[in-house]
């Protein structure tokens, strides 16, 4: 038995993860209100587009797949019109023997267009299997170069991450873009040469023939429709747990997950969120079924308006029996083909309204590319200007950065200090030309960063952030980066023996050549201060007029903080230094030192003057001393 009152209170079971439903100018479907008519219009324009692209990266696959398309047609064209002359001899007069023998050239006839027919959809699917993947690489570089490529404050844009997890959709769905367009080609082209042959047998079929297959093609399209809605409806949720997905199942942050007891909370939560996914995803599933069974009951009772039709046009003798026979399998070839139509049709639809969301995107990666000038930084660089400059970050009421002003010359170490959200980094980001003020203006030796080609601004940084990347290179490419200087190692180790690495690097198992990611096959780990290290030696070997360092040894040790300071120092005389530090003895080092408070300086001098003068730096050297 338990006493209630020394029972431990039941633990409140955890929050399901926060609904995420769009709120911005984005959350308008692209489909609603988009009509039967607007969306074949579109077939056309999705057609070119593949043809275009498809011409593009194999022009003799591209030129091989349209000839198929051709011959499918003549193929079929040329097997039903010789059915026709078949059976007129097969339904004729005379014995079987004789009736059989003036139908076989049309029989041969048949047997080789078939065998044409058949040839050219093998030969579609080669060319296909040649087009696709590098379509789809296409697609897949141009996307992440699109993402590369834009202002980095277009990443905190409303709407950005989940346009761009709706372009990823459609970068997948390239992988069918020539199939559903060659599909939807052949029976496009079978239909038409099956509807001529109909037409010629008796006009009254073809109409008849189109009433059966019409509610197919508009179920496809209602079923199309419903589809993409789930998938926008869900393009949010997606987005949170690909991402969850990726932070939790990756090596890195294992321990993290696992020592605070993270792990049934977060399988917890992706279930919780997967299941919502498919709650939507299921709900969809019974509109499905009527649409289809709508369509299937009305395209069924259409067909057999056609074959009454057809067996009336018979037996009231307004057709002869060979040509009704012939009519038979014409019908059937025909709707055969007008069901491939519909069906390729809004499958090729389907996908074209993701290729809009990639193209969409990437439109929108244009726009949100750098505009400015095309000015030339260059090598060398006096002097950096800030004049009163203003940053907000996208959403945010306080700006980052209220109105700073100031003036670094090439010699001089500068620390930024304050405490945490001050707007140090923003600060930092503004003087690497990574953004751009909204008011008032950077500008390196006179030039404003505003009229100056990025990547001119950014040969003249190196950047050591305060969240860095361990990428899964090489332990050479993983100081080169940005700087490739393959063709001699003496740099790499120079900058390597100044953040105190060597021995480390030489202990690796392929020294230079070894993988820095663990979980890759031969690949080597290393500590996060070693991997700290190493960011500083890629800023070291870099060797530019600016050095920004945010929070540079917040993971070394006493010997790595000391190694990179005594580095600062050397490099000081022929650069402008930044450095963000929480460490204010470190600022000891530098000529100036400036407080932040609220996006604004609030102080600034150097250490020994602001130690003594009773302000924020005062405060917080005390505390730094009282622990
Ligand atoms: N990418 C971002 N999007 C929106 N707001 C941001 C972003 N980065 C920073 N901020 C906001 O800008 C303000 C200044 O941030 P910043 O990172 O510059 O501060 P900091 O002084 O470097 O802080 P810390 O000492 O914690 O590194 C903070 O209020 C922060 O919430």
């Amino acid at each position: 038995m338990t006493d209630a009152s020394t029972t431990p209170p039941k633990t409140p079971p955890p929050p399901p993860p926060a609904s995420l439903t769009y709120g911005s100018k984005f959350a308008e479907n692209p489909l609603e209100g988009a009509r039967f008519g607007a969306m074949a219009r579109r077939l056309p324009s999705v057609l070119a587009h593949t043809a275009r692209k498809a011409w593009e990266v194999d022009k003799q696959a591209a030129v091989l797949l349209l000839a198929c398309q051709i011959f499918t047609g003549i193929a079929a064209a040329v097997v039903l019109a010789t059915t026709a002359r078949a059976m007129t001899h097969i339904l004729g007069g005379g014995t079987v023997s004789e009736r059989l023998h003036g139908a076989l050239p049309a029989l041969v006839v048949v047997t080789l267009a078939a065998g044409v027919g058949r040839m050219c959809s093998l030969l579609s699917s080669y060319t296909d299997g040649r087009i696709t993947p590098l379509l789809t690489t296409d697609a897949d570089v141009a996307l992440v170069a699109a993402v590369l490529r834009v202002e980095s404050s277009a990443y905190g844009r409303d709407g950005f991450a989940d346009q761009q997890e709706a372009a990823e959709i459609g970068v997948t769905r390239t992988r069918l873009m020539v199939q559903d367009a060659q599909r939807f080609t052949a029976a496009l082209v079978r239909m038409v040469a099956a509807g001529g042959v109909i037409t010629v047998l008796h006009p009254l079929l073809l109409p008849v023939l189109l009433l059966a297959v019409l509610p197919a093609g508009v179920g496809a399209v209602l079923s199309a429709r419903v589809d993409y809605r789930t998938h926008f409806l869900n393009l949010g949720d997606r987005n949170v747990r690909a991402m969850m997905r990726s932070w939790s199942t990756h090596a890195r942050f294992g321990d993290e997950v696992r020592a605070n007891s993270m792990t049934d909370y977060q399988i917890y939560w992706y279930r919780a969120l997967s299941e919502r996914i498919d709650q939507r995803t299921l709900k969809a599933v019974p509109q499905m079924l009527r649409i289809q069974t709508a369509s299937s009951a009305l395209g069924g009772f259409f067909l057999m308006c056609t074959w009454a039709t057809l067996a009336g046009l018979a037996i009231t003798g307004r057709i002869a029996l060979p040509i009704a026979a012939t009519a038979v399998v014409a019908v059937q070839t025909a709707v055969a083909a007008l069901t491939q139509v519909v069906i390729q049709g809004a499958a090729l639809f389907h996908t074209s309204l993701y290729l809009v969301d990639m193209r969409a995107f990437l439109d929108l990666a244009d726009e949100l590319a750098p505009k400015r000038g095309a000015l030339t930084i260059p090598e060398r660089i006096e002097e950096i200007r800030i004049d009163e400059a203003v940053y907000h970050y996208p959403g945010k009421e306080e700006p980052a950065v209220a109105g700073v002003s100031l003036t670094l010359r090439r010699g001089e170490i500068l620390a930024l200090v304050g405490e945490n959200g001050s707007g140090k980094s923003t600060l930092a980001r503004l003087i690497t030309g990574i953004v751009l003020p909204d008011k008032g203006a950077v500008q390196f030796d006179g030039i404003n960063l505003a009229d100056a080609a990025p990547s001119s601004v950014w040969s003249r940084t190196s950047l050591v952030p305060q969240n860095f990347a361990c990428w899964p290179l090489r332990a050479r490419e993983n100081v080169t980066l940005g700087q490739p200087r393959t063709h001699d190692d003496g740099p790499v180790w120079k900058a390597i023996d100044a953040v105190g690495m060597r021995e480390e690097v030489e202990k690796l198992p392929q020294g230079l050549d070894t993988l820095l990611a663990r979980e890759l096959f031969g690949g080597a780990e290393l500590s996060g201060g070693q991997w700290q290290r190493l960011v500083c030696s890629r800023a070291l070997y870099r060797q530019t007029p600016i050095v920004i360092l945010d929070e540079p040894t917040s993971q070394m040790d006493a010997r790595g903080e000391h190694a990179i300071f005594q580095q600062i120092k050397q490099i000081a005389p022929h650069c402008m230094t930044v450095v963000v530090t929480h460490q204010l003895e470190n600022t000891r080092l530098a000529d100036r030192i400036l407080v932040m408070d609220k996006g604004r300086v609030i102080e600034q001098g150097t250490y020994d003057e602001l130690v003594h003068a009773g302000g924020q730096f005062a405060d917080l050297v005390a505390l730094a001393k009282d622990r």
